[in-house]
C-alpha cells in the first residue's frame, strides 16, 4: 500500500471515536475527536428530534459521560439536516400518565441542569430548526453557530402555554431582558439574521462542518485556562440562574404538572397537536 494511502487511512481513523453512553440506545450518538478532544453530541431521534422521556434520559447520560471520559468540550447537534430539536414531545404532555409524565419532567429539569452547568464548554451547532426547547437546549450552551433558511426561538405563548421559570431563565442568560421579554410574549420565532442581531446566535455558518469547525475553535479559545478553575467559575457565575432548579426541584415539578393536567392547557393542545397532525400530511 502507497504511503499516502496508509496516511490518509491514519487521518479518518483518528478523526473521530464514537463512545457509548452505556444505554445501547441510539436517540444520541457520541463521537470524540482524537485530536482535539472534544466530543460531538448528536441528537438522533426521528424525524425531528422532538424530546420524549427516553431522549431525555439519553441526552442527560451522554453529557455525563462526556464529563467522565475527560473531553475537552462537548458540541451539541442534530443528525436531521432541517431541525436541530422540534422541542418537548407533544405526546408526552397530552392526556399524560402521570407515573410517566412524572418521569418525564424531571428528567427535563435534570438533562438542564446537567447541561446549563457542564463542566467542560458547550456550543450548539445548530443545523436546523430550533423550536421551544430546541432553543432552550442551544441557550443552555456557552456558543451558538447557526446554519440560514431555519428557525429559532420559543414560541409558547402562541398557542397558550405559560413557560416554566427555568425555560424563561435560559432565555434570559443570552438575551437581554426586555428582548427576551418581548419575544416571548409575541412568541416569536428568530429567522437567522434577526438572532444574529440580538446574539441569540454567536455566528453564522455555511453548512454543518462550517459551523461544528466554528464551535470547535470557541471551546479551543479556553485552550490556556485551567479546567476545574474554569468550570468553578461557570457555576458560580450560572448560580443563580439555577438557584430555583436546584433548592425545590419537586416544587418545580408539582407546579408544571398541575399546569399541564389542567383542562385549559389539554385542551389547547389537543387543538394544536391535530393542527400539526394535519400540516405534516399536507
Ligand atoms: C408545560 C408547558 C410547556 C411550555 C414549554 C414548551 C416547550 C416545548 O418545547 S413544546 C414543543 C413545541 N414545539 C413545536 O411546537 C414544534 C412543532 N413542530 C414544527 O413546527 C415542525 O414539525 C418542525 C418545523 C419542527 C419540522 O417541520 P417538518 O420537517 O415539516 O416536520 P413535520 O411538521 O411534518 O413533523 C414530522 C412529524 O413530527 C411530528 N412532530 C413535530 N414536532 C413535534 C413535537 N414537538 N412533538 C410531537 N410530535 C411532533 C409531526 O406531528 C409529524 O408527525 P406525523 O404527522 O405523525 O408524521
Amino acid at each position: 500500500m502507497l504511503r499516502s494511502q496508509t496516511k490518509l487511512m491514519d487521518l479518518g481513523r483518528r478523526l473521530c471515536r464514537s463512545i457509548g453512553n452505556n444505554n445501547g440506545s441510539n436517540l444520541t450518538m457520541v463521537e470524540v475527536d482524537d485530536k482535539t478532544g472534544i466530543a460531538t453530541l448528536t441528537l438522533n431521534k426521528p424525524p425531528v428530534n422532538s424530546c420524549n422521556l427516553e431522549l431525555l434520559l439519553d441526552l442527560n447520560e451522554s453529557i455525563k459521560q462526556i464529563e467522565r471520559n475527560g473531553s475537552r468540550g462537548l458540541i451539541l447537534t442534530s443528525s436531521n439536516d432541517k431541525v436541530f430539536s422540534s422541542g418537548l414531545d407533544l405526546n408526552e404532555l397530552h392526556q399524560p400518565n402521570q407515573d410517566r409524565l412524572i418521569a418525564f419532567w424531571r428528567a427535563l429539569q435534570d438533562m438542564w441542569l446537567s447541561l446549563f452547568l457542564s463542566r467542560v464548554p458547550t456550543a450548539a451547532a445548530i443545523n436546523g430548526h430550533a423550536i421551544a426547547v430546541g432553543c432552550v437546549l442551544a441557550t443552555a450552551c456557552e456558543y451558538r453557530v447557526m446554519l440560514p433558511g431555519f428557525s429559532i426561538g420559543i414560541h409558547a405563548t402562541k398557542f397558550g402555554y405559560v413557560v416554566p421559570p427555568f425555560i424563561l431563565i435560559s432565555y434570559l442568560s443570552v438575551l437581554p431582558r426586555y428582548i427576551a421579554e418581548r419575544a416571548l410574549l409575541q412568541g416569536k420565532l428568530f429567522s437567522i439574521d434577526e438572532a444574529l442581531h440580538v446574539n441569540l446566535i454567536d455566528e453564522v455558518a455555511d453548512g454543518k462542518s462550517d459551523a461544528i469547525i466554528k464551535c470547535a475553535k470557541f471551546i479551543g479559545s479556553f485552550a490556556k485556562t485551567q479546567p476545574d478553575a474554569r468550570a468553578l467559575t461557570k457555576r458560580q457565575t450560572r448560580a443563580q440562574d439555577v438557584q430555583l432548579l436546584i433548592k425545590d426541584p419537586e416544587g418545580q415539578l408539582r407546579e408544571s404538572l398541575e399546569y399541564i393536567n389542567t383542562p385549559f392547557f389539554q385542551q389547547g393542545l389537543e387543538v394544536y397537536l391535530a393542527k400539526l397532525k394535519s400540516k405534516s400530511k399536507e
